[in-house]
């Protein structure tokens, strides 16, 4: 026999909490884990007319608990019970045909492993009986919270204070620097974050604000307890861009690893120079023509889409149109898979990387969010748990299906075969079929890598052509003046009949590239680039290379905020620093996909306008920005359209 002196503690306690919630006029109880019989021995002998079954997982323990209750008549002899077992086998399997008022449970679930806490709610499901007076009473219960609360609660504290010392230590080189600088207020642990609190819409007017307030000298800002410059002259982007020591990407593109792995654009320098060097030759010029049928295709078929919005008086929004077409293109162009037929794989994909991108951007202005224990948890909250699984849904399917074909063919180089414009057969290139090429040649590229090359080349090739494609639209909705202007070159290029456009077309659509190039100066699609400048003994430093700003600089561009495609005439960008349009960014780690993104999105251009006229009620100012990792409108891309008279307008005027 052994008598404990907790029970003895705290049985009066327990007590008078069972007399709050127990009816003493009848009933049952079942005890979990009754121990040394010291409670249940004291309780039945208060409630006499409530019959008590104890158990236990302990056998040796019978003999103890029935020599507490041998006097008790209200008291059944102690049975076996693992609380972590099935429900149907308690009590040796009695428990489905015998149900109880009260279920009691004291002091067990903080010296227990996690299962008897799950054993105990599911197995109390079956045990009690379905009516209001069936109770769990756990005062253990009580004390697990608090001991566990206490726990959390010092080693929070703990974990702050060790926290803030190591930002102290790491920071101490850039306490001079943090001294001399500008910047918005920044508080220890949490930095500028207060500031940065809000919506995406209102994330990105606190940056635009940094800007109005600092002007275009560098000035810092403390992400957390992280320290950075943000570099706004082209003279100070062009050398830290192309400063071998600043090719490492900051810590903030791990937390976007989730979406793009570690493909070129997160991958970490040693393994990006190694990919980078393999990529690159598949972005020659001289390979990018051999897209121009894909093109082609892929755009006429957004043409007939759109028929369905001619003639309507309510606005649509191109983005419902350009980016599957956008998607679609680089999914056949880079990985050589036909989305057409598979449009329900191409829409989650979209979805998924639309809400994806805005986690991930919250994350980055909410230090709080950092650790990723509690960015899971965030993610739990808001329901959004499987999205990084879901956006590899579409790329993982690709590669699979287009793995077995280059198997099974057993071929070193496999191809698409298409009709380019002369009719011949031509064979295509494609990426993804590359990537297992050199696999054979002895790349190693692993299956990981080849998943994050992929989504990289997706989404990079992709979305950015979308956002700046509506963009661009949208802005020539506005200016209708700029928009003939653009009609009357394509006009003047390609006639007004239908035929296909080809690489030499689009390089005589000058202005074309012009309107472009200004829709990315006012809205750069990546307004951030994040870069490590580390120095000879590896202290580093973090600079935003932020092309926002940098566009928006009045020594490079007049009227900055004017919508004005002569920015990019031959001679107003001779007059400038070549820094001072950095949309692409630049140096070695620049866009490896500026060349086929100005291609592909001068076709679509020419092939929309020499069809369609674009018209919308939005005036400039409506637009409204929102930032998530890349950015966007806030408030869509609404437009009407009409059949387009093939007449350039020099001559509509005449008439
Ligand atoms: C309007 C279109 C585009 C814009 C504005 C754009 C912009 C950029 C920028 C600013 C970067 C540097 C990002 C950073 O350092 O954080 C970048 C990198 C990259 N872009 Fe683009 N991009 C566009 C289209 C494309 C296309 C069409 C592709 C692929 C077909 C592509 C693939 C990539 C890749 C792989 C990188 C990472 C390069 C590296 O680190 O070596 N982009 N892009």
């Amino acid at each position: 026999m052994f008598h404990e002196h907790a029970p003895e503690r705290n049985k009066e306690s327990i007590l008078s909490s069972l007399k709050n919630c127990m009816d003493p006029s009848g009933g049952s109880l079942l005890e979990i884990s009754s121990g040394s019989g010291q409670h249940i021995s004291y309780f039945a002998a208060h409630f006499p007319n409530i019959e008590f079954q104890p158990t236990e997982i302990n056998r040796r323990l019978f003999e103890t608990i029935n020599a507490c209750t041998h006097n008790l008549s209200n008291v059944l002899p102690a049975k076996y019970l693992d609380v972590s077992s099935d429900p149907s086998v308690w009590l040796g399997g009695q428990l489905m045909n015998t149900q109880y008022d009260y279920i009691l449970n004291i002091n067990t679930l903080h010296v227990s492993n996690f299962k008897c806490t799950e054993g105990l709610f599911r197995g109390s499901c079956c045990a009690l009986k379905p009516k209001e007076t069936g109770a769990i009473i756990m005062q253990s219960v009580g004390e697990f919270r608090l001991a566990v609360s206490e726990v959390l609660l010092y080693s929070a504290i703990i974990s702050v204070v060790v926290f803030w010392c190591s930002c102290k230590w790491n920071n101490r080189h850039i306490n001079k620097l943090d001294s001399k600088m500008k910047g918005p207020p920044a508080y220890p642990i949490i930095g500028s974050a207060l500031e940065l609190l809000g919506t995406p819409e209102q994330v990105i007017n606190v940056l635009l604000g940094f800007y109005n307030n600092y002007g275009s000298e560098p000035f810092k800002v403390w992400l957390g307890p992280f320290f950075g410059v943000y570099i706004i002259k082209p003279e100070d982007v062009q050398i830290v861009l192309n400063n071998s020591k600043a090719l490492q990407k900051d810590r903030f593109y791990e937390f976007i690893k989730n979406i793009f792995g570690e493909g070129l654009l997160t991958a970490p320098v040693d393994k990006w120079r190694k990919h980078r060097r393999l990529i690159t030759p598949l972005f020659n010029a001289n390979l990018l023509s051999q897209f121009f049928p894909v093109f082609n295709e892929k755009n006429k078929i957004l043409i007939r889409n759109l028929k369905k919005e001619l003639g309507k008086t309510q606005p649509f929004d191109l983005w419902d149109y350009i980016a599957p077409t956008t998607l679609n293109l680089i999914c056949q162009n880079a990985m050589g898979y036909n989305l057409d037929s598979h449009s329900q794989c191409g829409s989650e994909f979209e979805k998924a990387m639309i809400k994806a991108s805005e986690l991930d951007s919250i994350r980055i202005y909410k230090p709080w969010l950092f650790p990723n224990i509690f960015f899971s948890l965030f993610l739990r909250l808001q329901g959004q748990s499987n999205v990084f699984k879901t956006l590899k849904k579409l790329p993982l399917k690709m590669i699979n299906e287009k793995k077995e074909v280059f198997a099974q063919k057993k071929i070193v180089k496999e191809t698409i075969v298409m009709n380019n414009t002369d009719g011949e057969k031509k064979n295509l290139k494609v990426f993804l079929d590359t990537l297992f090429e050199l696999n054979e040649t002895g790349a190693n590229f692993s299956d990981n890598d080849i998943l994050d090359e992929v989504v990289t080349m997706m989404i990079g090739g992709s979305e950015t052509s979308a956002i700046t494609l509506c963009f661009s639209l949208l802005l020539l909705a506005i200016h209708p003046d700029i928009q003939n202007k653009v009609y009357d070159e394509i006009y003047d290029v390609l006639g007004d009949g239908d035929q296909t456009i080809t690489t030499e077309d689009t390089i005589k659509l000058v202005y074309l590239e012009q309107v472009l190039k200004e829709t990315l100066r006012l809205f750069p699609v990546l307004p951030l680039v994040i870069r490590k400048l580390q120095d000879d003994v590896k202290i580093s430093t973090t600079c935003y290379i932020a092309p926002l700003f940098t566009h928006r600089d009045c020594d490079s561009y007049p009227n900055p905020l004017n919508f004005n495609p002569e920015n990019f005439s031959q001679e107003n960008i001779s007059k400038r620093h070549k820094y001072s349009f950095i949309a692409f960014s630049g140096g070695p780690r620049g866009c490896i996909g500026s060349k086929y993104a100005m291609l592909s999105m001068k076709v679509m251009m020419s092939m929309f306008l020499r069809n369609y006229s674009v018209h919308t009620n939005c005036k400039f100012n409506d637009i409204k920005l929102k930032l998530d990792l890349l950015l966007r409108s806030a408030n869509g891309y609404p437009v009407f359209i009409q059949s387009r008279d093939r007449r350039p307008s020099y001559k509509l005027n005449k008439t």
